[in-house]
């Protein structure tokens, strides 16, 4: 696995462009440019033509305050003109799959099974509200992200609090996402949080 890795990064050493952005979350990331020279770019056929499900879109298991911000930020998505018709709004919301329809190792050997076997890490549980349901609305104009976050009863640290590993996964998906969204595909070099008041389980937060 060391090794894997070292392959791995020194693959990252070889591209040639890699600006760092700062967050205001003391975390830094690094943009990797489509252009670089990436090495091993595979897409997956996938293995049935359903359509993927977006694990954005609400589910019987949020609450109604989860709901109620996702109505909110929904319905700016849209805008009517003065002559009835719809528009695109100033916030989008962002689809949110758990897999890579395009997969690409990044230069890494991986197994054709793990490939396919390989689900993102904040969308591979079964069960609705089990553990993260969240979703990520966009303000392009304004660069900005809000995220509103539901946490399940599987995401338990501190009893009854959600474990600090599992609020440091959000943020990081969140920034990374943001980042993104501002830049091109990013990997987070670095990530400090200061924990200042706990999350309790079957709650929902917004930022
Ligand atoms: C579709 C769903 C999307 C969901 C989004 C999910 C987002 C999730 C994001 C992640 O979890 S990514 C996984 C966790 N992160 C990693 O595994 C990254 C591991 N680290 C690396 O691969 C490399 O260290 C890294 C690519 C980040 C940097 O390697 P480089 O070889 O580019 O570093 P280099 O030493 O050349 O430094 C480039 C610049 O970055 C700066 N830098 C590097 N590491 C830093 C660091 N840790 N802190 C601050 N600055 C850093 C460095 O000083 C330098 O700045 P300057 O350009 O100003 O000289």
């Amino acid at each position: 696995m060391a090794r894997s890795l070292g392959t791995f990064l020194k693959g990252f050493q070889k591209l040639t462009f890699l600006p760092v952005v700062r967050t205001h979350l003391s975390q830094t990331l690094t943009c990797i440019s489509p252009r670089s020279p990436v090495r091993t770019m595979v897409a997956l056929p996938l293995p049935f033509f359903t359509k993927p499900r977006d694990f954005s879109l609400p589910n019987s298991s949020w609450g109604p305050e989860m709901l109620r911000l996702y109505e909110h930020y929904n319905s700016l998505t849209e805008v009517e003109t003065l002559g009835g018709e719809k528009q695109e709004g100033p916030w989008q919301r962002l689809p949110s799959y758990n897999r890579s329809l395009k997969y690409a190792t990044g230069g890494l050997y991986l197994s054709k099974f793990i490939q396919s076997k390989a689900r993102l890490f904040t969308r591979n549980m079964r069960n609705p509200g089990a553990a993260f349901e969240y979703v990520i609305f966009f303000n392009k104009e304004k660069q900005r992200c809000v995220c509103i976050f539901q946490a399940g009863h599987l995401l338990e640290g501190p009893p009854g609090c959600v474990h600090g590993g599992a609020i440091a996964t959000m943020i990081d998906t969140v920034t990374g996402t943001h980042a993104s969204q501002l830049y091109e595909a990013v990997m987070t070099a670095n990530l400090n949080i200061n924990y200042r008041s706990p999350i309790p389980l079957g709650s929902t937060v917004f930022d």
